[in-house]
């Protein structure tokens, strides 16, 4: 997998302004886009979040997972310190993409739970590939991060694109009554860290 750097622009958001960095994966034809605060590139640690595209969670307010409000929470840690950098994947589903997962849902809705689901539809519990990273991080020469996020898989998978991760930061949030399986799935069979959840 490749990506290429397409363009920049200023994103104005609720919590301040960023730059946002286009790229696209010709192989794939999937567009990604990192929004960055401050100056990412001084060799420093970056505060970043490798977040995985959720349409359903991050844009029509879904209470099935906790995406849309681990991207906010992870906007505002961004704007908070002034610096740092979100990784805005078009990987939805965990990879499967949006009519799979939709399958998965109702799946689900029947009684499996989100790997189960995967699955039964003949896919692996979670098919997303992180090389991607690799062109993005070089563009914007981020060497180390302080990673947000409960997956131990994105913490190696940063490494593996020859990243430093010298910290990983949790982030709980947006859990309510709807996504309590998905969130205990995600800590009994995906791996995720889960501690001091509440
Ligand atoms: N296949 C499938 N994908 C899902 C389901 N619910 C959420 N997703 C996708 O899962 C991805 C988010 O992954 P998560 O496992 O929630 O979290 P993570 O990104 O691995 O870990 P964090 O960094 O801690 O958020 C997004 O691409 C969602 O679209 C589901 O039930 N089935
Ligand atoms: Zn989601």
């Amino acid at each position: 997998m490749t990506a290429r750097y397409v363009e920049s622009s200023r994103l104005p958001t609720d919590w301040g302004e960023f730059d946002m960095h286009g790229f696209e994966d010709a192989e794939t034809n999937k567009e990604h886009v990192v929004l960055t605060m401050g100056n990412v590139g001084d060799g420093e640690p970056v505060l970043a979040r490798v977040h995985s595209e959720c349409l359903t969670g991050d844009a029509l307010f879904s209470m099935r997972c906790d995406c849309g409000s681990q991207l906010q929470a992870a906007l505002k840690a961004i704007s908070e310190e002034g610096r740092g950098a979100l990784f805005y994947l078009r990987q939805e589903g965990r990879g499967i993409g949006l009519l799979n997962k939709i399958k998965a849902y109702k799946l689900q809705d029947a009684g499996a739970d989100t790997v189960e689901a995967n699955e039964q539809l003949g896919f692996g519990a979670d098919m997303r590939d992180y090389s991607i990273l690799r062109p993005m991080l070089e563009h914007l020469q981020i060497k180390a991060v302080r990673l947000m996020t409960n997956n131990p898989r994105k913490v190696a998978a940063l490494e593996e694109q020859g990243v430093e991760v010298v910290e990983r930061i949790a982030l709980h949030t947006g859990a309510n009554p709807h996504n309590e399986k998905y969130l205990n799935t995600k800590a009994g069979k995906l791996g995720h860290m889960m501690e001091g959840r509440g």
